[in-house]
C-alpha cells in the first residue's frame, strides 16, 4: 500500500524523531535523496547548470544542501533567494562554501531559463495558498526553460492536505518527497503539478500514525482477488444482478454486463429491457424483462446505467435499494435515487458519480467538486452514509467511516474518458461485490483493475475492448 499523510501527521512524526537524532540529520538525508534524483534527472551532473529557489523554510534549506551536493561533485549552481534575510542559513552557507553563487536580485528567471535542472524549494509542507507574484514568475520560467524541475517535498504552491491549487503553482517534471507521500501529490488537481514522484525514506515510518489516503498497488490488488476455491460452484462465487440499459439505451447494459462477467462472480443476472442486446453479445447472462424485485436471488445489485428516465427506471432503482445486499449505483440511478432510501440500508451502498454527478448530488458546482475531490468525496460519503467511488483523474473512494483512509487510484489514465467506460466499472466492481468483497474494498480494486485495462489495452480504445483487456489486468496482477 502507499500512504498519504497529512502535515500535521508528518510534523509530529518529525518531531518525535528528530528527539532521537542528531540535529540536521533529517536534512541531510532528505538532500541526500534530493540530490540523488537530481543526479539521475541530470544524467552527468559534472558542468551542468542548476539554479535553485529558495523560500524562507526548511523546504529552501533541503534545495540548498542538495545544491551543495552537486556543486561538489562538479555541477555549477545559482540560488536564487525568494527573501534574502530569511532563506535557511545554515543551507545557505553549506551552499556558498561549495562554491555557489547566489543570483542578483534580477537575475533569478535568467538563472533560471539557462539551468539544465531547477530545484523547487520556494515552500513545502509549510505552505500556505498560491505561490507569490515573483515566485509565481520564476515557476513559469522555469516551465518555459530548457532544463527539468525538481520539486522539493512538494510542487510549490499547492495545498499539501487537500490537493487544492488555490492560485499559481510550480508544475515539476519530478518530486521527491520525504518520509511519506503528503496527499497532494496523490490528488488532483495539485497532483498534476507533481510529475513522476519518489519518495526518500528519512526514518520517519515507526513515528507516522494512521493515513488519510492510501493507494493499492500490485501486492494489495492481488490479495483482494477473488479466487475460486475448489468447493466453489457459480452460486458460491456469487451472483450478480445487473438492472441497466432501456430501449433508449441498450449498449449500457452490454457494457455492464460486459464487465460484471469479468469481476469474479459466478453468473450475471441481467433485469431489463435491454435483454436481447445483451444475449447476442453474452449468451451466459441469465436474462429477465422485468424489475431486479422479479429476477430471482443476487448477491449484489448494479443499477443505473443507462436506464433512462422512465417509470420502469424508477421502480428498478427503487426495488435495488429495498434489496437487502450490497449494491451499486451509478449514473441514471444516481439521479433517480432518493437520499432517504440510501441512508435506510442496512447492507452496503457504493455510489459511483463522476464529478458532475457528485456536483448534482452535493449540490455544488461542478469545478467545485474537481477543485476539492478530497473534500467532495468524503462529503459525499458522510451525506449518504454509503461508499462513494469519485470518478476522474484520480479516482477516490471513500468509506462512509470517516476514521478511515480515502483510498485513491493509482491506474487510471485519460484513455478512460470514453463512452461507456463507466459502464464497465460499474459492472466489474458490483461483480466484485457478489464475489463477498467489502464494500471499499470492492470500489478500489474495481478501480484499480479498470484502469490497468485501460493501460493494456491498445489505444485508441473502446469501453468492449476495455473489457475484454479485464482477464489481462487480472492476470497481470496476480501473475
Ligand atoms: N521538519 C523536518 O524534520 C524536516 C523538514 N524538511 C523540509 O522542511 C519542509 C518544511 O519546512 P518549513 O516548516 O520551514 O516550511 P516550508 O519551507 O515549507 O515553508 C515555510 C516558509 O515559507 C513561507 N511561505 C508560506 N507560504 C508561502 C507562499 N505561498 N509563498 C511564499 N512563502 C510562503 C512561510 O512564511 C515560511 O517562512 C518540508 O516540506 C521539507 O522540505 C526536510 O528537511 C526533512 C526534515
Ligand atoms: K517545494
Amino acid at each position: 500500500m502507499r500512504y498519504g499523510h497529512s502535515v500535521e501527521t508528518v510534523r509530529r512524526a518529525e518531531a518525535a524523531l528528530m528527539a532521537r537524532v542528531p540535529e540536521g540529520a533529517l536534512m541531510q538525508r532528505a538532500a541526500a535523496g534530493l540530490a540523488g534524483a537530481g543526479t539521475d534527472l541530470l544524467g552527468r551532473v559534472y558542468g551542468a547548470r542548476v539554479a535553485v529557489l529558495v523560500g524562507s523554510g526548511a523546504n529552501g534549506g533541503d534545495a540548498l544542501y542538495a545544491a551543495a551536493r552537486l556543486l561538489r561533485r562538479g555541477a555549477a549552481a545559482t540560488a536564487v533567494l525568494l527573501n534574502p534575510e530569511r532563506a535557511y542559513a545554515e543551507g545557505l552557507a553549506a551552499f556558498r562554501s561549495a562554491g555557489g553563487r547566489v543570483a542578483a536580485a534580477d537575475g533569478g528567471a535568467r538563472a533560471v531559463a539557462r539551468a539544465d535542472l531547477v530545484l523547487d524549494g520556494v515552500t513545502g509542507i509549510g505552505g500556505k495558498g498560491g505561490l507569490r507574484p515573483e515566485a509565481a514568475d520564476l515557476a513559469l520560467a522555469a516551465r518555459d526553460g530548457r532544463g527539468a524541475v525538481l520539486a522539493v517535498d512538494l510542487p510549490s504552491g499547492v495545498d499539501a492536505d487537500t490537493g487544492e491549487v488555490h492560485g499559481p503553482a510550480v508544475h515539476a517534471d519530478a518530486t521527491v518527497t520525504f518520509g511519506t507521500y503528503k496527499p497532494a501529490l496523490l490528488v488532483d488537481p495539485a497532483a498534476e503539478f507533481a510529475g513522476a514522484l519518489r519518495l526518500v525514506d528519512i526514518g520517519l515510518d515507526g513515528d507516522l500514525g494512521a493515513p488519510e489516503l492510501e493507494a493499492l498497488q500490485h501486492a494489495d490488488a492481488a490479495a483482494l482477488l477473488p479466487r475460486p476455491s475448489g468447493e466453489s460452484d457459480k452460486y458460491r462465487r456469487g451472483v450478480v444482478g445487473v438492472a441497466a440499459g432501456s430501449e433508449r439505451y441498450p449498449g449500457a447494459a452490454v457494457l455492464a454486463v460486459s464487465g460484471a462477467l469479468r469481476g469474479g462472480a459466478g453468473a450475471v443476472r441481467y433485469a431489463g429491457p435491454g435483454g436481447p442486446a445483451v444475449l447476442a453479445r453474452h449468451p451466459e447472462t441469465l436474462v429477465s424483462a422485468g424489475s431486479p424485485r422479479a429476477a430471482g436471488r443476487v448477491q449484489a445489485w448494479v443499477v443505473g446505467p443507462g436506464l433512462g428516465d422512465t417509470s420502469q427506471a424508477r421502480t428498478a432503482v427503487d426495488d435495488a435499494l429495498a434489496a437487502d445486499v450490497p449494491i451499486l449505483v451509478d449514473a441514471d440511478g444516481l439521479r433517480l435515487l432518493t437520499p432517504e432510501a440510501v441512508r435506510r440500508r442496512t447492507a452496503a451502498t457504493v455510489l459511483t458519480p463522476h464529478a458532475g454527478e457528485a456536483a448534482a448530488l452535493l449540490g455544488w458546482a461542478r469545478e467545485d467538486v474537481e477543485g476539492r475531490r478530497l473534500h467532495a468525496v468524503r462529503e459525499l460519503a458522510a451525506r449518504f452514509g454509503a461508499t462513494v467511488l469519485l470518478k476522474g483523474s484520480t479516482t477516490l473512494v471513500a468509506d462512509p467511516d470517516p476514521g478511515r483512509p480515502v483510498r485513491v487510484n493509482a491506474t487510471g489514465t485519460a484513455w478512460l474518458a470514453t463512452a461507456g467506460s463507466g459502464d464497465v466499472l460499474s459492472g466489474l466492481t458490483g461483480s466484485l461485490l457478489a464475489a463477498g468483497l467489502a464494500a471499499r474494498d470492492a470500489a478500489s480494486l474495481g478501480a484499480y483493475l479498470h484502469g490497468l485495462s485501460a493501460r493494456l489495452t491498445p489505444h485508441p480504445l473502446t469501453a468492449l475492448d476495455l473489457a475484454d483487456s479485464l482477464p489481462a489486468a487480472w492476470h497481470n496482477v496476480s501473475a
